[in-house]
């Protein structure tokens, strides 16, 4: 093997919290390794964010003029999924060609390099039969995987994970769905409003279920208002696969689909990092990070490897933090107070910060307010898709927010004020002497916030 190449950082994974940590660095003028061996980009362009949710987009499309009888007229609605593939495909993915990706990190200097990388030491890094030693340290930004559990007759079958789902350039009859998390939620229900039977087989009580109970009641029935069967609290005890899959339940039903995804959580890919030459534990389950982002000796981790939330917000938090400290700028550590979240069903789940289970367990002084959506006035005018709700879950020692919940129509817009006053510590009471603008769904808040003060 040829000697080590000297270099300032190397970045190991440039998916969303690698590839801006990478970026950056270059940009700075640092002399940057960066090691990607799918696509620059990672998974949320490719088969996350950005595909999902233009098919979510299209689907309220279709669920908007199916709403129109009653409200404004008739309307005949017919559901192609050719727009949504082609938009998919050319658009959004380039056809999972990501040329332009990592064009944009070398124009900034950086230096690509497609490949497995394995740390072979503190700040060595190996790419196939080139070694890098990095100054300054190394980065890893390897991101999550979707697990696959242990379920007997699964292995070898054609199931899908969100990457087959985002990647169909046509759309089955019908789809078994094995997790009633985010992925398996979404999912569902943009399938749903193309045609495709939807069945989602959820292991615990209810969907959503790291959220609060009243989001899983809306996410329930929003599904099945699009005509999923939802069963939760079931497991897989067998799948079988000929020209269509078998999923046998624990109490012996049988359910047949066409095609089966897997959407039952990710897991860090950790364990062919080579971690153990560098003192940390192959086997663990995310990589322990501090304030700053480091993980070791000459080591820094940001994205889903950490933990703290699998979501594009948190890698792109996380790893502005580590180029701070890589720089040497200083600035504000890590503080996930007010990590904010949206499932994005129609209607949106918005959430931040603590829900009201998560507060009662950490001891606090809880006081909750809750508004249903279709109390207000903006949800009378609405009508139908009104559904949703706001709840605020306040410390009432302290006299702030520690989290809060917005379902419904732009659920996903209103998590914003939530999340400033959770993070911000606003004062209730200064939120209470707020003016709320009539007639909108977030005047809601006004009315929420009233059994806290
Ligand atoms: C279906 C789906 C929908 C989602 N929707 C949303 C959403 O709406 N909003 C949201 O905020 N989040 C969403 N997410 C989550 C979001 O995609 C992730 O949180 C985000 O991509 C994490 O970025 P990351 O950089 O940590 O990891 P990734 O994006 O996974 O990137 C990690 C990169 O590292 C590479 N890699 C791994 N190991 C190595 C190695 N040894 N050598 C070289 N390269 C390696 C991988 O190929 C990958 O490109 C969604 C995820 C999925 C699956
Ligand atoms: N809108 C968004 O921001 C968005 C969208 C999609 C994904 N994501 C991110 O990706 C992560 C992963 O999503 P996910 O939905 O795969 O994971 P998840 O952990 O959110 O949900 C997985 C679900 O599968 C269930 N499950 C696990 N094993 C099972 C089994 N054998 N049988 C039946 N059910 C089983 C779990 O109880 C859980 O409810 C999310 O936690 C989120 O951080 C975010």
């Amino acid at each position: 093997m040829a000697e080590a190449r000297q270099v300032d950082v190397v970045v190991v994974g440039l998916g969303v919290g690698g590839e801006e940590v990478a970026g950056r660095l270059a940009a700075a003028g640092l002399d940057v390794i960066g090691v990607e061996h799918r696509l620059v980009g990672g998974e949320c362009p490719y088969w996350g964010c950005i595909p999902t949710k233009i098919m979510v987009r299209a689907g309220n499309a279709l669920a908007e003029a199916r709403r129109i009888p009653g409200l404004a007229g008739s309307s005949t609605v017919e559901a192609h999924w050719a727009p949504v593939a082609r938009r998919i495909r050319d658009e959004a993915t380039d056809d999972w060609n990501d040329k332009v990706a990592v064009d944009r990190f070398t124009g900034k200097g950086g230096t690509f390099v497609r490949g497995t990388a394995s740390l072979t030491g503190p700040g060595r890094v190996r790419v196939g039969d080139q070694e890098f030693a990095a100054s300054r340290g190394v980065v890893i930004a390897t991101g999550t995987a979707a697990v696959i559990p242990p379920i007997e007759g699964l292995s070898g079958t054609p199931y899908w994970t969100n990457r087959e789902a985002v990647e169909a350039a046509t759309l089955p009859a019908s789809m078994l769905v094995l997790g009633g998390g985010a992925i398996g939620c979404e999912l569902a229900q943009a399938y749903a409003r193309f045609g495709v039977r939807v069945t989602v087989i959820e292991g615990s009580p209810r969907l959503l279920a790291q959220e609060e109970p009243e989001s899983s009641e809306v996410a329930r029935a929003a599904l099945e208002a699009d005509g999923v069967h939802v069963i939760t609290g079931a497991r897989a005890a067998r799948v079988a696969h000929e020209d269509t899959f078998q999923v046998t339940l624990t109490d012996g039903t049988v359910l047949t689909g066409e095609k089966l995804l897997i959407a039952t959580g990710r897991a860090a890919r950790l364990s062919e990092l080579g971690l153990e030459t560098v003192g940390l534990d192959p086997a663990a389950r995310h990589l322990t990070t501090d304030d700053r982002m480091r993980a070791g000796e000459k080591i820094w981790a940001v994205g889903d490897v950490t933990g703290h939330g699998a979501f594009t917000h948190m890698a792109m938090y996380e790893a502005d933090i580590a180029v701070r400290d890589i720089l040497g700028e200083g600035g504000p550590g890590a503080d996930y107070r007010a990590l904010p979240r949206v499932t994005f069903l129609d209607p949106e789940i918005g959430a931040v910060g603590m829900t009201e289970h998560q507060a009662r367990e950490a001891g606090l002084n809880v006081r909750v307010g809750y508004v249903p959506l279709n109390q207000t006035s903006r949800g009378f005018i609405h009508g139908p898709g009104n559904e949703g709700f706001i709840k605020l879950v306040a410390d009432a020692d302290r006299g702030v927010l520690v989290g809060g919940t917005t379902a419904g129509q732009s659920g996903g817009e209103m998590i914003g004020a939530v999340s400033v006053a959770v993070h911000a510590a606003v004062p209730v009471a200064t939120l209470l002497s707020s003016i709320w603008a009539y007639p909108t769904f977030h005047r809601g808040f006004g009315e929420a916030l009233k059994p806290l003060a």
